[in-house]
């Protein structure tokens, strides 16, 4: 749909598809239709096209992309060719964003101005597929080869000042943008339109060993992935050839990505991502009829990595912070940690000093509990300890006003008992952050079962605030999470004992796509932090664990990681753990012979025969016990729909978006061949209790439904 109506000799053409005017096949020839009339009426001098509401628009409508469906003729550059064609000046007013197709049809127009909030960029590599209407053609006529490079392959978003700076935007306006538009359109009619044609601009010569370099540019910053090479080649294709037939080209590329797999998985992602986003609890009550209280200030005590990484996630979403420590010299050292973080932001370019500056100037620093006076929302941010986040919560519900919500970033701690020590059990909720906190984007809210739907709005809409993914899940062992790590780090010891290295076991992970192998991630996060846990958990259940014991419960348990600690090997932090890191604290992980010795020696202890393991065997072992635990998760009702888990892998984890998530992998692998594979290690495994299949995979696996089926499936039958 767009709307077609005259302003004097203005023709004002409005792309109308709310919520952000996607280029639906209805759009298309709405503005096919309004430029063919506009072009041929007499009266009308010249043409403005704006987006209806926020946005100019979101580009081409990725729902037409999937399931197969052929985009319908006539596509984007059928539409704006006319444009192209045009005598009549044509002027893209842009509010809001213009991206992805939406950015295409105002490199279509002969100016584009926009208001100085609005943002423009091609984001198609995020969903696996490229600028596919001229984009990779026509940008670098306009902006250079390097700086399109830059944009196209990252997909960012740029903001107006600096698409000014590079060419994007003729003029930064107020923003009243059709007002705009057409005072600008008027000033422009008569000048020559010949140089405002991008198709018609001579573009530099760049050398090939430009393009070379971006390619190994491209591959190891974004290993794995197909779409930031596919628009290499199509942007090289526009130095090399003639306008048409590099169009030809880039089309072909796109529809060889469009039908791709990862192009399924990306978009998979990004609607999965927006699922998440619509979260409902089991007393019915759901993002749809629950309203979030305002957070004007916030709490964060404990100063350590993660609370000061909270900390900095408020502050640099503008929302003034009161960190509270204990002690001075902690407080000191989690403001440096801070200041350092925002020094590395800047220097990434992420932020402007100016706006590192600012951030600061509204983080108060404290060692007085009675600062939270005020606050709207305190995060606890201390160690895992019951009794001390208990003693600080009900110091808490004392200080703060009645209306002020406690969050706890517990990664395991039950939050109804936190919660009792409040006279607020519903306004008390877990937020759990990732480490690094300033950089993962996992926001994993639990409810606990006094949790208000209020509550849980707030904590879910302070998540997108502070640029965070949140996720809302109910409480059990491990929250969602981590309680799916569990198999996962299992199985991979299992491996380990019985005959692949560490070393091809993460091989096999970084393979398939993940950003580390396990045992590197553990090296990353501290070899006696699972130690302490173990023996704290051994205790709390009166069993002796010892690197002697082989079952607890009747379930195998590997305590190889437990040998490596009570030999000093902690990780990276003491420079030796599955991997030798030379020194404390460096960061590159050699394989360790030595490492190879102690699980000859386990092995040989216990008599384990070790044997030769496929790479198919690890990854599929691996995968499917934590599959197997998702299917519990969801039949369990502790998330409410597969694309949460996906989320939760993606975001917190770094699980290949090209791979969609892990309940979209089994998608792709077909339930039912899942279910006969878990069936299979569960008969070969009986002591690992991760293998007993999930009652809800056997039951879906039945139906052969695609996951867009599963959640009204679970929803339907209760028995499931
Ligand atoms: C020949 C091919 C030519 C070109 C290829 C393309 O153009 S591909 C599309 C490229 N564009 C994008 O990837 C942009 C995707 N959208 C966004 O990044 C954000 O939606 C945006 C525009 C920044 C707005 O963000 P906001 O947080 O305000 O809203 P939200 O993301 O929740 O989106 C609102 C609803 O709109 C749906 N939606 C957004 N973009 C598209 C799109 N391009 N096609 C279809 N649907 C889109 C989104 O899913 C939300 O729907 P809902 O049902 O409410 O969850």
């Amino acid at each position: 749909m767009a709307n077609y109506t005259k302003r004097d000799e203005v023709a004002v053409i409005e792309l109308n598809n709310p919520p952000v005017n996607a280029l639906s096949f209805e759009v298309r020839s709405g503005l096919q239709n309004a430029l063919k009339s506009a072009i041929d009426d007499q009266d009308v001098k010249c043409i403005v096209i704006h987006g209806k509401g926020k946005n100019f628009s979101a580009g081409a409508d990725i729902k037409e992309f999937g399931a197969g469906t052929k985009q319908q003729k006539p596509w984007i550059t059928d539409a704006c060719r006319l444009a192209d064609e045009s005598s009549k000046p044509v002027v893209a007013a842009i509010a809001g964003t213009a991206l992805g197709g939406g950015l295409e049809v105002a490199l279509f127009c002969h100016y584009r101005i926009g208001t100085p909030s609005c943002r423009v960029g091609f984001p198609e590599v995020q969903i696996g597929i490229l600028p596919g209407a001229g984009g990779t053609q026509r940008l670098p006529r306009l902006i250079g080869v390097n700086s399109s490079i830059d944009m196209i392959t990252s997909g960012r978003h740029v903001m107006a000042e600096e698409a000014m700076k590079l060419g994007i935007l003729d003029k930064i306006v107020t923003e009243d943008i059709i007002e705009e538009g057409v005072k600008f359109a008027k000033s422009v009619v008569g000048l020559d339109l010949a140089h405002r044609i991008l198709k018609n601009r001579k573009i530099e010569a760049v050398s090939p060993k430009v393009f070379d370099d971006e390619i190994s540019r491209v591959k190891k910053k974004y290993k794995g992935y197909i779409a930031p090479l596919f628009c290499l080649k199509a942007i090289q294709a526009s130095v090399q050839l003639p306008y048409d037939a590099s169009m030809e080209q880039e089309l072909q590329l796109f529809q060889h990505l469009v039908g791709s797999n990862q192009a399924k998985a990306q978009q998979y992602a990004f609607f999965a991502e927006r699922t998440s986003a619509r979260w409902q609890l089991p007393t019915g009550a759901n993002s749809q009829n629950a309203s979030p209280l305002p957070v004007k200030t916030a709490g964060v005590i404990g100063a350590g990595t993660m609370g000061a990484g909270i900390a900095l996630c408020l502050i640099t979403s503008g929302i003034p912070t009161v960190l509270v420590e204990q002690d001075q010299k902690f407080l000191e050292k989690g403001i440096k940690t801070m200041e350092g973080d925002l020094r590395g932001s800047v220097a990434l370019k992420k932020m402007t000093a100016e706006q590192a500056k600012k951030a600061m100037l509204i983080l108060k620093p404290s060692v007085n509990f009675e600062d939270l006076h005020d606050v709207d929302l305190v995060i606890e941010a201390v160690y895992e300890n019951l009794a001390l986040k208990k003693e600080i919560f009900a110091k808490l519900d004392k200080i703060c006003q009645p209306q002020t919500i406690l969050c706890t970033n517990t990664s395991s701690l039950d939050i109804d008992m936190i919660a009792e020590a409040t006279k607020r059990m519903d306004k008390v909720v877990g937020t759990h952050f990732f480490a690094p906190a300033y950089i993962m984007k996992l926001q994993e809210n639990v409810y606990g079962k006094n949790t208000s739907a209020e509550t849980v709005a707030t904590v879910m809409a302070l998540g997108r605030r502070i640029r965070k993914v949140p996720v809302l899940v109910g409480t059990c062992e491990s929250f969602a999470a981590n309680r799916m790590l569990h198999p996962y780090v299992t199985e991979a010891l299992y491996l380990v004992e019985e005959g692949a290295s560490p070393y091809e076991v993460d091989q096999v992970l970084e393979d398939f796509g993940m950003p580390m192998g396990m045992f590197r991630v553990s090296d990353l996060s501290g070899l006696d932090i699972g130690y302490k846990v173990r023996r704290e958990a051994a205790k709390r259940q009166g069993i002796d664990l010892t690197l002697g014991t082989r079952f607890v419960n009747g379930e195998r348990v590997c305590l190889l990681a437990d040998v490596l600690v009570e030999k000093g090997r902690l990780g990276i932090k003491s420079g030796k753990g599955w991997y030798n890191y030379g020194s404390p604290g460096k960061k590159e992980a050699i394989p360790d012979p030595e490492v190879l010795d102690i699980i000859e020696e386990h092995c040989r202890k216990f008599g384990i025969k070790k044997q030769k393991i496929s790479s198919q065997e690890i990854l599929e072992r691996m995968q499917l016990a934590l599959i197997n635990e998702g299917f519990r998760i969801l039949e369990e009702g502790i998330v409410s729909k597969p694309e949460d888990i996906d989320v939760i892998w993606i975001y917190g984890f770094g699980w290949p978006k090209y791979m969609g998530g892990p309940m979209f992998y089994a998608n792709e692998m077909k339930l039912k061949n899942v279910y006969r594979k878990i069936c299979d290690f569960h008969q070969k495994y009986p002591f690992s209790i991760h293998w007993t299949p999930s009652k809800l995979l056997a039951r879906l696996s039945e139906t052969d439904l695609p996951i867009s089926n599963w959640t009204s499936l679970i929803n339907s039958n209760s028995k499931l």
